[in-house]
């Protein structure tokens, strides 16, 4: 079973896909904290992330490292703990940049399709791009949306400075989570968009529970859906 679940910044995928994977007992694979990863690791060793060219020659160097364990992920780069450092606003700020190098692209989605492929009893891998260009064929994709003003108010405070101190100005939060949300949308290559057939989910007015309770109703019905349909491609065979 596969599931997919994009949608921009702050809308509640990872604290739903993660709920969703324990729950049913499936893998789960944050796929923005592998393009945190990359970008961190570009930036603790002197890359210019305004320089395409020069992102794109780095792509391949850092070992990149996914937990797939829903109630404990963990990420890492070329084996640093990277689970801290990639939620600073440093790596916040950069990472829709290195985000958009076809090089950084191609190489973190085989990471992906692989780590998928490996997940025997079932994933759920949230992003941007999973259910239109990461894994075209998952059994379930859902597309998750909040305002902009939702997504701020639940992103506000979480973010880190530097320092590790909390950003609290929710102003500026939704500011700079609008930009990124443009600039992840506006890319050439693999942009955030919801695929044909994705669920949309709009969480604005909905509680993390009631999200998570939605999700999960409609993995179970997908997985249903699926075992009815396979005895008759064994019998086809
Ligand atoms: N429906 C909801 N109602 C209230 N708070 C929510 C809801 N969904 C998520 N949250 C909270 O909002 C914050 C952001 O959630 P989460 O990190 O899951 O979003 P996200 O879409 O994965 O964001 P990003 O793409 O930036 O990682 C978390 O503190 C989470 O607990
Ligand atoms: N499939 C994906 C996932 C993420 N990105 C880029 O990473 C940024 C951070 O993602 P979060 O989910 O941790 O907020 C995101 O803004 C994108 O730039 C991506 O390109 N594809």
């Amino acid at each position: 079973m596969i599931v997919a679940i994009d949608g921009p910044s702050g809308t509640g995928k990872s604290s739903t896909s993660k709920a969703v994977a324990a729950q049913l007992g499936l893998s789960y694979l944050d796929t923005g904290a592998q393009y945190r990863a990359i970008t961190w690791w570009m930036l603790s060793n002197g890359v210019d992330v305004a320089d395409q060219e020069a992102i794109a020659a780095a792509a391949d160097k850092p070992s990149i490292v996914s937990g797939t364990d829903p109630r404990q992920p963990a990420i890492s780069a070329d084996g640093l703990d990277a689970s801290g450092p990639i939620r600073t606003q440093e790596v916040t700020a950069a990472v829709s940049a290195v985000s958009a190098v076809p090089e950084v692209r191609a190489r973190i989605t085989e990471l992906q399709r692989m780590i998928a492929a490996e997940a025997g009893g079932g994933i759920v891998v949230e992003g941007r791009d999973i259910g239109t260009t990461v894994l075209p064929g998952a059994d379930l994709k859902v597309f998750l949306t909040a305002s902009p003003e939702a997504r701020a108010a639940r992103r506000s405070g979480e973010l880190k400075t530097t320092a590790g101190r909390p950003v609290t100005d929710l102003a500026a939060t939704q500011q700079a989570l609008t930009a990124r949300d443009k600039a992840d949308s506006s890319r050439k290559t693999s942009p955030l968009k919801k695929a044909d057939d994705a669920v949309e989910v709009d969480t604005t007015e909905l509680t993390l529970e009631q999200v998570i309770e939605c999700v999960v109703t409609l993995v179970e019905k997908a997985a249903a859906r699926k075992a009815e349909a396979e005895p008759v491609e064994e019998a086809a065979r």
